[in-house]
This record gives C-alpha cells, structure tokens and sequence, in this order.
C-alpha cells in the first residue's frame, strides 16, 4: 500500500510547537521521502536551542505516522539550522592555560560520562554515540564530546560536517544531531589533516573542548575518549570531575587485556568504573539464525565480576552497526531491537542516577 506524501504532511500539521504554529506551518519538515510504507525526514530547527525544544515532537511525529495506515517505518531526525556559520577565527589546539588545581564541575553540566577502551577499534565512539542518542531519545539533555582527538570520528558516525561557529573567537557554539548536542575536532580541521601534537597542546585543545564550547545545560555529557592510557585521558580524569567511566571491549583475549589496563588506570586515578560494555558479543546469522562468538565468550562478563562493576551491555556484532556509523545514522535512532539494546543501558544508567 502506498502512502501519499499529502497524508504524511497532513499528521505533520497537526504536531503544534510550545510556542505556536505545526511543523508543516512552520516550515521546519526538510527531505521528506515516502517509498511504499517507509516514510523519512529531517525536522531542521532554527537554532541548538529550538532543536532541543522540538526534539519531543520528532517522537511524537514518528507514533502518528505509524498509526496513519499503510506507515511501515518512520526515520525521522532532528537537526540545528543554526546561526549562519561564520568561519570560526577562534584555533584549536594551543597551550593549556592554568587552571585550579584538581578536578573541577563544568558549569551547567550535571554528569560526565567518559567512555574507553583499552585497544583501538572495540567500539568505543559507536557505543559513545549510540549511548548518547539513546538517552537523548529519553528525553535527557545530552551532549557527546568527541576526544579521541587524533583520530575524531564522531561526525561521521553522527552525520555531521558542519564547521561549528564562534561568533566571538573565544566561545564555540557546538552542533546538534539526533537531538544530541555535539562537538569534535573533527570538525574543526579539515578531512585529511593529521593532529601532530605533543602532550600539552593536547591538554590545551581538551580544555578549549570542554571549557570553551558553549554546551548549555546537560544532564550528562558523553566523552569519547581515545583509545588506551594516554594524555588524554589523565588531563581529562585529573582536571574534570567526572562521574565516571564506561570500558568498551570486545570478549577476545587481547582486547580484554588492554581493558583491564584502561580499568587499572581508571582506578589509579580515582574515577569511579561505572561498569564495562561487551561490543560484537555475538554475530547471529540473519539467513540461518546460527549464533556465532566470533571474538570469544564471557571474557568481559568474567572481568566484570572480578572487579564487583556491572557488565552494562552485551552489545552484538550486526552489519546495521557499521552501516549507520558509517552513514551517519546511529542504530539507536532507529526502531528494532539494536535500538532497543541501547535503550536498555540508557534506561539502566537512568534510573540508577548516571545520566
Ligand atoms: N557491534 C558492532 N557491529 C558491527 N560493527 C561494529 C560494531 N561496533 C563497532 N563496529 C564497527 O567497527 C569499527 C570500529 O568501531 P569504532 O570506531 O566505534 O571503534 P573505536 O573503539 O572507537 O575505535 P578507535 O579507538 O580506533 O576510534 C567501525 O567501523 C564501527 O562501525
């Protein structure tokens, strides 16, 4: 059955904003695609802030189309117009400027959240990024720091390339994408450039991420750390009062023991382990069902319980992964039951007051 695009804007016309007008009189629906049952498009807000605002009504808008008969699948996403993107004059990467001893609050952010791993490649920024707009479908306000800073790849696996703005060359106004508010390096070098810095104009570029970025107020912020035990890591666990940390790692052998050293340097410097991550758990055959442990079994959950932390998540091995890290378009903005696996850990470090 085929649905007409007439339809579809009409259920968009009745989802009324907070401050008047629908989506449809308010010009805010961009690349609407209808193909038999599947229906598509991007609710574009005027600003971060509007974005926000609006980010109830994406799911409000999805539950009608799905009622509307013949509506098999709604992709909808929200994305920020923002404020004309001037080219920032505003530098990233410089030397650290001092600050307070310790770790310190970030003002208007409520939780921090740093998510590791010990090897490259387990899947630490898709289960950053899927993490973050599971939660921000919770209707938190999340913000997702990618600080893997020599190897930034949170605007692919979020969809983003726009340069983010600085009005003022000192404050960066970051982007938003799937109702998550967002920043990187990435977006502030271009594709091919490499980031060949020594420690502290890492320190310094992490503290302009951080300090510098015009974040709003968050509920939690998710920080994509790079892999292993580095600089970034101790500037961010010594200098930010985090709540604490996620360890990504796939069940084999040599990816669990480099965990173990990201666990072991989480606890030399006192952040508290929130608990770890099982990424490509499982591969289940979509032609056979076969369920196949292709990096091994129960490594991580063994880990787990050695150390008396929560295993959070065993999170399966699924083309889907790739294909929406890939294109910008995190599984967990979909429906199904990757979707719903993200859900699940959002709604576990919900309730238990992590984010
Ligand atoms: N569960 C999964 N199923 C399928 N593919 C996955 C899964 N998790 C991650 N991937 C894919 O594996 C690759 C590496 O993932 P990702 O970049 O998230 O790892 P990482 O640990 O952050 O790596 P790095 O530290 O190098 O940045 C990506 O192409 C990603 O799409």
């Amino acid at each position: 059955m085929t649905v007409a695009r007439e339809s579809v804007l009409a259920v968009l016309d009745r989802i009324s904003l907070p401050d008047g007008g629908t989506l449809v009189s308010r010009d805010l629906i961009r690349a609407l695609v209808v193909e038999g049952g599947a229906v598509r498009f991007v609710i574009e807000a005027e600003s971060p802030e509007m974005a926000r605002a609006v980010e109830p009504l994406r799911a409000m808008a999805e539950r009608a189309l799905l009622a509307l008969p013949g509506v098999v699948s709604v992709q909808a996403v929200t994305t920020a117009h923002g404020p004309a993107a001037k080219a920032p004059s505003l530098k990233i990467g410089q030397h650290p400027t001092p600050q307070p001893a310790g770790p310190q609050k970030v003002a208007g952010i409520d939780r921090i959240i740093a998510v590791g791993s010990g090897k490259g490649g387990v899947g630490k920024s898709t289960v950053s990024s899927n993490l973050a707009v599971a939660l921000a479908r919770q209707g938190r306000r999340v913000g997702l720091l990618d600080a893997d800073i020599y190897g930034p790849s949170q605007p692919r696996m979020m969809g983003v390339n726009r340069r983010p703005a600085s009005p003022d060359g000192k404050t960066i106004l970051p982007v938003e994408a799937h109702g998550v508010t967002m920043m990187s390096i990435g977006l502030m070098l271009k594709d091919d450039e490499a980031v060949i810095w020594r420690g502290p104009m890492l320190m310094g570029a992490l503290q302009q991420l951080i300090g510098q970025v015009d974040w709003g107020r968050l509920d939690v912020l998710i920080v994509d750390l790079p892999p292993g035990t580095g600089d970034i890591q101790l500037t961010l666990c010594q200098r930010t009062q985090l709540t604490g940390a996620i360890v990504v790692s796939t069940p084999q052998d040599v990816a669990l023991l480099d965990a173990k050293k990201a666990l072991d340097m989480f606890r030399k410097l006192g952040t508290p382990v929130l608990g770890l991550v099982e990424n490509m758990s499982v591969y289940v055959c979509p032609n056979c069902g076969h369920e196949a442990h292709i990096f091994g079994h129960g490594g991580v959950a063994r880990e787990a319980e050695r150390l008396g932390v929560p295993l959070l998540a065993e999170l399966p091995l699924d083309l889907a992964v790739r294909e929406g890290g890939d294109a910008g378009r995190p599984v967990a903005a979909a429906e199904g039951p990757l979707a719903d696996a993200y859900a699940a850990l959002a709604r576990r470090l919900v309730a238990d007051g992590m984010a």
